[in-house]
Formats: structure tokens, C-alpha cells, sequence
């Protein structure tokens, strides 16, 4: 049979005509008397997902849509209808005010395909998901997140940071990929109860499984909203799966390697998956919430833990030192007052945090310009809900504009100025906490590593500009302060140049 056209004509031809009857169907077969206000104009199939390309961010057009459309208003972004929040009050009455109602993540194909709807970050709003977060966060305290038994772990870590940046001598280096590897084998202790060396045949095979689902969450952004994109020849899909497979192929092993060791003896567990190892023991005794406590789910958890806790700290850390570097009148202060407070012959320790304001406010304040998870992780209604009087569909992609909280003019004096001073009370000494500053979001869904993240944060970046004073390479242009959206948003490539501080002679490094 010859129609005059190719099979793979006509079969996108079949798929948009059927995606186009199902957007449609999707709108009229709702009917909600007050939906939020529409935002941009839509095209079939597409929906508004072009008004989001453009030279700045999708975070920075949509804040300047909620300008045009109102702190709450809807769009289509491809197959899925969207509400986006810019208001915090709308994003703390959704989130932390009312109950479960939003604490659902919606099913995107990403999620579907690479987690079918489980994990810690993506998992569906269920009895199972809401034990498991229980369980994560009680078992990550039990391991010393957030408190001073995690102190040593870090710091010994960082001192594998300092040596590498100290190997550099002085010259311009790209200082990324020395952070994340870093700040990755933090959470390999706390997963696998161990740090790796760095040229540990796990450990490589760790990070290369780090790489590649970051890179997934990139190429996968398109699938979310335009799933049917997928069927495409070049649309990526291989590849993520090609990053899957290398995922499983040296996450599993180590993982059951771990396990095997702990089952085999009778130690006290010692990491998140021993942990998990009891758990399904106990639930496999017990029958408790069938499905949950299992081999399959317990890669995730571990996967979801070591993702999300390594690029978002290592994201703030890059940051951090790009801040540090183009202003220098703040980094002086911040080393002026760590050698007034904890001296020349020590390194810093959680202990002297206190004591330390302007280096507390300068850290709040990278967090809040940084805004390093802009849109926060979608949420979904568990069901029909209403919010400030609108109508929330089920199934719709719930945006909280993170980004835009943080650079609200009527929340932050001259938002776009980098200022740690605002962090800061009239008197200097005492540190103004701010509730609407939200890296980590809040509510149900609220980052599970908060607490471990601060103490990073802190930590690293202390000890780092005890350390160094960092600079541009001499001659080097100012580097760009616009950053790019990947899994989470990230500066460009930039250089700086570590110069050791003069400290003294008595320093251990130990
Ligand atoms: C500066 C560092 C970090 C930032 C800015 C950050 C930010 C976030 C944000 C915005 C969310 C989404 C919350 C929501 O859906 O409302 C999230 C979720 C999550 N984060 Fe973090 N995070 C950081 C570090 C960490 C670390 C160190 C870990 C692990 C130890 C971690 C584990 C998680 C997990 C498991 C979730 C999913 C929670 C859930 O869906 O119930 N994060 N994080």
C-alpha cells in the first residue's frame, strides 16, 4: 500500500491526532467551576511549553509570568496541566497547611518508567511511601545525620578535598569535579557505611552511576511533558536507558555485596543499608505493609539518597566558592572572622557555629541567591482539592517556584543584590532565620536531608576558606552569575585559583 507518505509519518500523524483527542478529552471532561487563572497562550499538543524557552531559565520566566498571571496561575506544558505557585504563603498553605492533600508526585514518564512511582523522591503518595520516609530519616538520624558523630566523617573528607586543591599549586583549576566527588563519598558512608578511595573500582563505578542518572533527569525533561516524544528515533530514550543499565550494573553488586556482609555476620548495622536489611527482615516476619521493605525498593531508596544528596550539596558548594571569588569584600569578612573566632592553629568545628554569624548569614544568603532546585520537586493533589478558593485538579503538576520566593521584592530588599548583611540583625552578633527562605522546601515532602546538608554546608565551607583564599586566575573576565538548569541549577564552568592561607606552623591537618 502506497498513500504517498512513510510509515513514520504516518504513525507521528496517529500519535498527534490521538494525543491532540486526548488533551482534549483531558479539558472537557472535567468540569471545575474555578480552575486558577490561565496563563499563557496554548497550542495543541505543545500547550505554553514554548513561552519557556528563551535566553533566561524556565524558574525566571515563569516568575515573570506570575508578574503578568498572578502567584497562582495554570498553563498546559505539553500533555500535563500545570499549576504554578510563586507566593510563599500559597506554597506554605498547599504544602505544610493542608495535610496530605498535596503530598502525591505526579506521574510523569520519567518516573514511570525508571521508578514505576517508587522511591523516596518519586514515589507516590502511599501508606508504603510515607513508612519509608518515616523510616529514612529515623534511620539516617540513628546514623548521625545532622549531629556532631557526622562531624569526623565529613571532616576527614574534606581534608581529601584540601589535599586535592592543595596539589594544584596555585593554579587555575575547574573545582567541580573534586567537590562532587567529595561530597558523593559523604553519603557512600551513610549508604554503604564506608568512604572510598578515589581510585576504588566500586567508588568509580559509584560516581560513573552518578553521571549517568543525572544526565537521565536531563534528557528525561522533555519526556515528561511530551511523553509521546519518546517513539522519536534520536529522542534520547536509548541513552537513558543505556544509563540505567550502568546504574544497576555497579549499583546492584555493591549493594548486595554490603548486605551479603552484614547478613553473613551478626554486627550492629552501621549504614543505611544494614538498616534496610533489618527492615526487611522485621516486615518479612511481620507481613507490615506488604511490598514495601524489599530488595528492589531498597536500591531506590539508596539510589534516590545518594542522588539527591550529592548534587544538591555539591550544586550549593560551587556556588558557594563562585560567590566567594567575585566578592572578595565578603570572603575577607567571613576568613576575618573565622580567625578571630577559631584561631589560626585549629580547623573549624560545629561547635564554634554559633560564634560565627557573618559565616552563617553568608551561607543563607548563597542559599538563597543559588535557589539550586528552582521549581522544588513537582507535587500533586492526592486528589480533587481546592487551594485559596481554586479548584486543583487530581493529575495536576503542582510548581512551587522556589526561585521566585527567594527573589520576591516584597520579601527581600533589592533581591537580586548578593547581601549577607540581610541575614543579619541590627547588633552584627545574632542571625535573623527567615521563614521563607526554603531551599529544601517544607512540608510532608520536605527534604529528607536537610539536617545533613547544613552541617555539609557548613563544614565544607568553612574549612575550605579557613584553607584557601580563593581568586580569579589573574587576567581571567568576571565569570557569569546566570547558571543552567540541569538536574539541579548549576553555575558554568569557571576556574579559580586556591591560594593556601597563611596559617600556622603548628597546623595539623589531621
Ligand atoms: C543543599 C542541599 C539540598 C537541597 C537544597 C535539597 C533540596 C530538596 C528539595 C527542594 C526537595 C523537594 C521537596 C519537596 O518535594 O517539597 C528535596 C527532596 C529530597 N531530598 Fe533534598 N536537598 C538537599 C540535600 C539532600 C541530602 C544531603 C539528601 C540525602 C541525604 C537529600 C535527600 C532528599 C530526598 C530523599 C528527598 C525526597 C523527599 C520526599 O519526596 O519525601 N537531600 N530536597
Amino acid at each position: 500500500m502506497d498513500f504517498g507518505i512513510s510509515l513514520t509519518t504516518f504513525l507521528l500523524g496517529m500519535v498527534t491526532f490521538l494525543v491532540t483527542l486526548m488533551m482534549v478529552w483531558s479539558r472537557t471532561g472535567r468540569t471545575y467551576a474555578n480552575l486558577p487563572p490561565k496563563g499563557p497562550p496554548e497550542w495543541p499538543i505543545i500547550g505554553s511549553l514554548l513561552s519557556l524557552a528563551g535566553e533566561h531559565p524556565p524558574h525566571q520566566i515563569l516568575a515573570n509570568m506570575a508578574k503578568k498571571y498572578g502567584p497562582i496561575f495554570s498553563m498546559q506544558m505539553g500533555s500535563f496541566y500545570a499549576v504554578v505557585l510563586s507566593d510563599y504563603s500559597l506554597i506554605k498553605q498547599a504544602f505544610a497547611k493542608s495535610g496530605d492533600d498535596f503530598s502525591d508526585r505526579p506521574k510523569i514518564a520519567m518516573i514511570e518508567h525508571l521508578a514505576e512511582g517508587k522511591g523516596l523522591i518519586s514515589g507516590y503518595n502511599s501508606p508504603a511511601q510515607i513508612e519509608q520516609r518515616r523510616f529514612t530519616f529515623s534511620a539516617l538520624r540513628s546514623l548521625g545525620m545532622g549531629k556532631f558523630r557526622m562531624e569526623e566523617t565529613i571532616s576527614e573528607e574534606i581534608q581529601h578535598l584540601i589535599k586535592s586543591f592543595t596539589e594544584r599549586n596555585t593554579q587555575p583549576f575547574i573545582p567541580f569535579h573534586d567537590i562532587t566527588v567529595s561530597v558523593s563519598n559523604v553519603i557512600c558512608w551513610l549508604n554503604f557505611g564506608k568512604r572510598f578511595e578515589y581510585n576504588d573500582d566500586d567508588f568509580k563505578g559509584v560516581l560513573e552511576a552518578l553521571f549517568g542518572i543525572v544526565e537521565i533527569t536531563e534528557i528525561g525533561g522533555v519526556f515528561n511533558f511530551l511523553p509521546f516524544l519518546r517513539f522519536l528515533p534520536g529522542s534520547g530514550l536509548k541513552k537513558c536507558f543505556k544509563h540505567k543499565a550502568i546504574f544497576d550494573k555497579h549499583m546492584y553488586p555493591l549493594i548486595r555485596k554490603i548486605k551479603q556482609s552484614y547478613d553473613d555476620k551478626f554486627e550492629s548495622a552501621e549504614c543505611y543499608i544494614h538498616m534496610y536489611a533489618d527492615k526487611i527482615a522485621e516486615a518479612a516476619k511481620q507481613n507490615i505493609v506488604p511490598n514495601l521493605f524489599n530488595d528492589g525498593n531498597m536500591v531506590l531508596a539508596v539510589a534516590d539518597l545518594f542522588v539527591a544528596g550529592t548534587e544538591t550539596t555539591a550544586t550549593t558548594l560551587k556556588w558557594a566558592l563562585l560567590y566567594m571569588v567575585v566578592n572578595q569584600d565578603v570572603q575577607k569578612r567571613v576568613q576575618e572572622e573565622l580567625d578571630r573566632v577559631v584561631g589560626v592553629d585549629r580547623l573549624p568545628s560545629l561547635l564554634d557555629k554559633p560564634n560565627l554569624p557573618y559565616t552563617e548569614a553568608t551561607l543563607l544568603e548563597i542559599q538563597r541567591k543559588a535557589s539550586i532546585v528552582p521549581l522544588g520537586v513537582p507535587h500533586a493533589p492526592v486528589q480533587d482539592t481546592i487551594l485559596y478558593g481554586y479548584d486543583i485538579p487530581k493529575g495536576t503538576v503542582v510548581l512551587p517556584n522556589l526561585w521566585a520566593i527567594h527573589h520576591d521584592p516584597n520579601l527581600w530588599k533589592n533581591p537580586d543584590e548578593f547581601n549577607p548583611d540581610r541575614f543579619l540583625k541590627p547588633d552584627t552578633k545574632h542571625v535573623v532565620q527567615r521563614e521563607e527562605l526554603i531551599p529544601f522546601s517544607i512540608g510532608r515532602r520536605r527534604c529528607i536531608g536537610e539536617e545533613l546538608a547544613k552541617v555539609e554546608l557548613y563544614l565544607f565551607f568553612t574549612h575550605l576558606l579557613c584553607r584557601f583564599h580563593f581568586i580569579l586566575p589573574p587576567g581571567a573576565p568576571q565569570p557569569t552569575m546566570e547558571g543552567r538548569s540541569l538536574a539541579t541549577f548549576v553555575p558554568h564552568d569557571y576556574s579559580l585559583c586556591a591560594i593556601p592561607r597563611c596559617r600556622d606552623k603548628d597546623f595539623e591537618e589531621s
